[in-house]
């Protein structure tokens, strides 16, 4: 399987250089960069691109890759509900009827985890808030994971039709976080810290803590490499690592 990869001298994209040269089924196609023209990716050279970039060139470099002809694993934040619609858009129109995009807000197992344990438990208690810690070179805020867990928390509730949290709150204060889909999400950038994330459940007398520490970026690479074995087996767009597990 040859791989690009775009965003190739970045954090993430130099370990997943790394991480394809070292994989056996693997071969490190081209590593493209902000100067290079996105458009030398082809099904000449590759059959999988995987982008991470910088959340407000993602979309127009994934719309590229799919007129380009090749399948994309997408790792990079600040995907919507809108940019979404115009990647399924672009695949309908796409060179091949089986291409295919995967985005993936966290590649790391115990970030995919913590967001799937959520979703059981959110139904369980009458509060829920995220909190989300990186290091402070992060462009973005709040994280893509957060407002990932923050959707998947609001979707069980509304499934289980839940009681609104209580919150005596008077107005919009800023310190009570962003609220995504009606949950509160937090976010801390701190030297020293990579990627963590805490969902906090609560009810009278009882508190349950679901935690992810990223400490390496090392922790995302098995996922990465994970989405570019399955990606081509998913025409469409796929989003979320969960959709690759048998969770
Ligand atoms: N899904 C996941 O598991 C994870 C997702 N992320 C996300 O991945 C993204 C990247 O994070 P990180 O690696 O830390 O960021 P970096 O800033 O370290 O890397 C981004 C890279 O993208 C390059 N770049 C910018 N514009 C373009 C372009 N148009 N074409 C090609 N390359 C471009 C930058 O180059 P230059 O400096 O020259 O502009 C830079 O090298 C973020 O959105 C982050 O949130 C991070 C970790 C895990
Ligand atoms: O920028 C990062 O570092 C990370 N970004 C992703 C996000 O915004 O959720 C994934 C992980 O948290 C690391």
């Amino acid at each position: 399987m040859r791989v690009s990869v775009v965003g190739a001298q970045g954090r993430m994209g130099s370990h997943v250089v790394a991480a394809v040269e070292a994989a056996e089924d693997m071969q490190l196609a081209l590593q493209v960069d902000s100067s290079d023209d996105l458009t030398q990716v082809s099904p000449e050279n590759t059959d999988v691109a995987v982008d991470f970039t910088v959340p407000d060139v993602t979309l127009d470099n994934v719309l590229t890759l799919i007129k380009q002809g090749v399948n994309v694993v997408v790792g990079t934040t600040g995907w919507n509900d809108d940019k979404l619609a115009q990647v399924r858009e672009a695949l309908a129109q796409a060179p091949r009827k089986d291409q295919a995009v995967f985005i993936a807000p966290n590649f790391a197992i115990s970030a995919v985890l913590a967001d799937y344990f959520a979703g059981i438990a959110a139904p369980y208690f009458e509060s829920a808030e995220v909190i989300e810690a990186h290091h402070p070179n992060k462009l973005d805020a709040p994280s893509g994971t957060a407002v990932h867990t923050a959707h998947t928390i609001a979707q069980a509730r509304r499934q289980a039709d839940c009681a609104p949290m209580p919150d005596a709150t008077v107005g919009n204060e800023p310190s009570r976080g962003d609220v995504v889909d009606g949950v509160h999400v937090h976010a801390v950038r701190l030297r020293g810290l990579n990627a963590h994330e805490e969902i906090l459940l609560g009810n009278p007398g009882e508190q349950m803590i679901i935690r992810s520490d990223c400490f390496d970026r090392a922790s995302f690479m098995p996922g990465v490499l994970l989405a570019c074995r399955k990606v081509g087996e998913h025409p469409g767009l796929t989003v979320g690592l969960d959709q690759f597990l048998d969770l």
